[in-house]
């Protein structure tokens, strides 16, 4: 792999797709040990930059199960200042359902904490947040990750779903800033 330049920037190989595929049979072992063969799971991909790692992962998945696809969108609400954060996608009735949320990256943390805060509005059986990428030195959070594939520098990553400014997100490896 050499490196590539999008949008101007120069990008560096980081992790192969051969590394990804590893990571992500390991994942979806790891949580189906967990959860056992009789759960029904319903796995919840968060767009845009998910939507690899999700039809990867459930490939894996040994056991019967459910997946949906959701999307963040911000509004700002009329009578506040501050951008509310919608989900848009999830129509089906999740009560006692146990949902898994799978996230290609955890960086701050912000997007997880609407996830939570949406999700646990509803009466789920349980909720637990997987993600392929995480950077502990950017999370500002409190709020338990359940599965981590990788844990990565805080550093901006592209490929594989993820996307530099729109560009980057059909690489089937990751790249990593170079500078
Ligand atoms: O922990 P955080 O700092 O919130 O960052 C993580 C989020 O950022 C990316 O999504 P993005 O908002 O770029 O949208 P996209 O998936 O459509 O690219 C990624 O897919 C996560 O959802
Ligand atoms: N493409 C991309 N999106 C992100 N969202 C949060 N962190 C990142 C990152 O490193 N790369």
């Amino acid at each position: 792999m050499e490196q590539i330049t999008i949008h101007n920037l120069p990008f560096k190989p980081f992790v192969t797709s051969d590394k990804i595929a590893k990571t992500n049979a390991f994942l979806a072992k790891r949580i189906a040990e967990d959860l056992g063969p009789d759960e029904e799971p319903v796995f919840v991909g968060i767009l845009n930059g998910s939507f690899m790692f999700v039809s990867d992962f459930i490939r894996n998945y040994p056991h019967p199960c459910h997946v949906s696809f959701v999307k963040l969108s911000s509004y700002k609400s009329l009578d506040s200042t501050g951008v509310i954060k919608k989900l848009i996608g999830i129509n089906e009735d999740l009560t006692n359902k146990t949902v898994i949320i799978l996230e290609d990256i955890i960086d701050t943390g912000t997007t997880l904490e609407e996830i939570y805060r949406i999700f646990n509005e509803q009466n789920l059986k349980q909720l637990k947040i997987a993600t392929l990428f995480f950077k502990p030195e950017a999370y500002k959070k409190e709020l338990p990750i359940d599965y981590v594939g990788l844990e990565i520098e805080d550093k901006f990553i592209v490929g594989y779903g993820l996307d530099f400014d729109g560009l980057g997100r059909n690489l089937p490896d990751v790249y990593q800033i170079d500078k």
